[in-house]
This record gives structure tokens, C-alpha cells and sequence, in this order.
């Protein structure tokens, strides 16, 4: 199978251009390349695909093959393979998701994308303003948000010091969330920066999560905590979230790079038997 490596602030995925290759089983391959000592390594598995009523559609597969329903690095990735690997000659495009179908504004330099600007919809509140959540004994208030995929929003005075290996899958597994969720943990610098840290769905602490960093700043807005265009800042850099109140239309910026391509035998897999 042919892959492209790619990451978005650190949220790498292994893509497949599926114009040109077929995955019989995601979920089983997800968490194959996944693997960072057994396979390619990577937060996932992420399909660009034909789409009949879109540029192309991208099926997103998380570490543990639960397919996601948006990605917000992800799709900045997607539009970057398509322009650069010429599926699409434009760089206003359209993303078929199971969220919704997403539109991207991508920056051109030297002939490559460099930045993406993608409308990630309205997103919408899923919980009260904020809500009470007893987790493992303590009691807790999260904001809840959606954007395609389903967040729960926290804030917290040191984010650096979360042993998010130990209390992540506490947040994910919630009996509050009966489809799991993605976890955001935030300290409101000031009221144009963010800092966050996230336990994803499926995958765990990624370096970088879109969707959550635009659902953290949609919930800081909500409060009253930041103005209407904020930096988030993540491990593995920054994104740029605006709130168009009047549309309601929130949207992400930021970058996508391309990493290596390979090729890799599924048949002769023979790592950690997953
Ligand atoms: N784990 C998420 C999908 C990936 C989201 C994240 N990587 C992003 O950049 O938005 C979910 O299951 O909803």
C-alpha cells in the first residue's frame, strides 16, 4: 500500500490516496501503520477519496481504528495532498466528511499549500454553560461542544502538569458521552491566547488536535473568556480560531506539511500482533 506521511502541528496521520490505491479494511490498517515501534507511526489512518458531491471525501481513522467523523489537521493535510498531487487545480475546495462538507482556503507558495483556512461549520453546544461532571470522585465542570466530533472542554490552572496517561481515559470513557469523547484541557492565557492540551478519542494525547482547538475557543467565547479570534496554543504549534458571530461560522488556520512518502506490505506485516 502506498502512503504519504503528513502532519498537521503535530498530529501526524498516515494518507492514502484512495483515487489510486484501495483499503480493504481500515480500521485493521489504522492500527497497523499506527504503531510507532511495530509500523509507520502515527495519531491514525486518514483515506482521500472520490466524493459525488464534493472535491473528494476523507475518511479519518483514529490509533485505535474508530473512525472519526471530522479532523480538523487532518483535512488541512487532505486539501494540501489533493492541490500538490494535482486531484483538484484550485485552491478553494470542498471536503466530503461524515461531519458535513467542509470548505477550504488554501494558501499557495512555490506551487505547494502551505496554510489552510477551513469554515468548520457552526458549532454547537452539547451540554450546559458550564456543566457539572463527577469524574473518578471529583467534581468537575466541562462545556460541551460539537463540531463534526464530539468535545468536552475543561479549564485548568497547569496544563503542563496533567498526568493525561493516567486520567485521560477516565475523560474519554464517561458514562456522560455514550459515543467516548475528546477531551481538551485549557488555560486562558489572555484574551487572544489559549494554551491546550488534549486526550483524544481513539488515540490518546495527540501533539495537536483542530477540531479541539476550535471547540476550546468556541467554549472560551461562549463564556466570555477571549474575543473573537484566538491563538490556541498545543504542543506541537498554533492554529488561529475565529468566530464569525455573525454567520456563525467558525473557522480554523493553520499549517499542513508533508513528511515522506513509502510503501509498506500489509501481507508480510509482521509486528506486534494488533
Ligand atoms: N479523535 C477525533 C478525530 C481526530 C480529531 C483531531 N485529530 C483533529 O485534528 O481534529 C475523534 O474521534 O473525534
Amino acid at each position: 500500500m502506498k502512503f504519504t506521511k503528513m502532519q498537521g502541528i503535530g498530529n501526524d496521520y498516515v494518507y492514502v490516496n484512495c483515487f489510486e490505491e484501495n483499503v480493504e479494511d481500515p480500521a485493521r490498517v489504522a492500527k497497523l501503520v499506527s504503531e510507532r515501534h511495530f509500523g509507520i507511526g502515527s495519531d491514525g489512518l486518514i483515506l482521500i477519496c472520490p466524493s459525488d458531491v464534493a472535491d473528494c471525501r476523507m475518511r479519518m481513522f483514529n490509533e485505535d481504528g474508530s473512525e472519526g467523523s471530522m479532523c480538523g489537521n487532518g483535512i488541512r493535510c487532505v486539501g494540501k495532498y489533493a492541490y500538490d498531487h494535482g486531484i483538484v487545480d484550485k485552491p478553494q475546495i470542498s471536503v466530503e466528511t461524515l461531519g458535513g462538507i467542509k470548505y477550504l482556503d488554501m494558501q499557495v507558495e512555490d506551487g505547494k499549500v502551505k496554510t489552510v483556512k477551513v469554515d468548520m461549520g457552526v458549532p454547537q453546544l452539547t451540554s450546559e454553560l458550564p456543566e457539572k461532571i463527577q469524574v473518578e470522585g471529583k467534581t468537575l465542570e466541562f462545556t460541551g461542544i460539537d463540531v463534526g466530533n464530539p468535545h468536552a472542554v475543561y479549564y485548568v490552572d497547569n496544563v503542563d502538569g496533567l498526568d493525561l496517561e493516567k486520567i485521560g481515559p477516565a475523560f474519554e470513557m464517561h458514562e456522560r458521552f455514550p459515543d467516548r469523547v475528546n477531551s481538551e484541557f485549557i488555560r486562558v492565557i489572555d484574551r487572544k491566547h489559549l494554551q491546550m492540551r488534549v486526550w483524544e478519542r481513539g488515540s490518546g494525547e495527540t501533539w495537536a488536535c483542530g477540531t479541539g482547538a476550535t471547540a476550546s475557543a468556541v467554549a472560551s467565547m461562549m463564556l466570555g473568556l477571549v474575543d473573537d479570534t484566538v491563538e490556541v496554543q498545543l504542543i506541537g504549534g498554533n492554529l488561529e480560531i475565529t468566530w464569525d458571530r455573525e454567520s456563525g461560522h467558525v473557522y480554523m488556520t493553520g499549517p499542513a506539511v508533508e513528511v515522506f512518502s513509502g510503501e509498506i506490505d500489509l501481507t508480510q506485516y509482521n509486528g506486534r500482533e494488533v
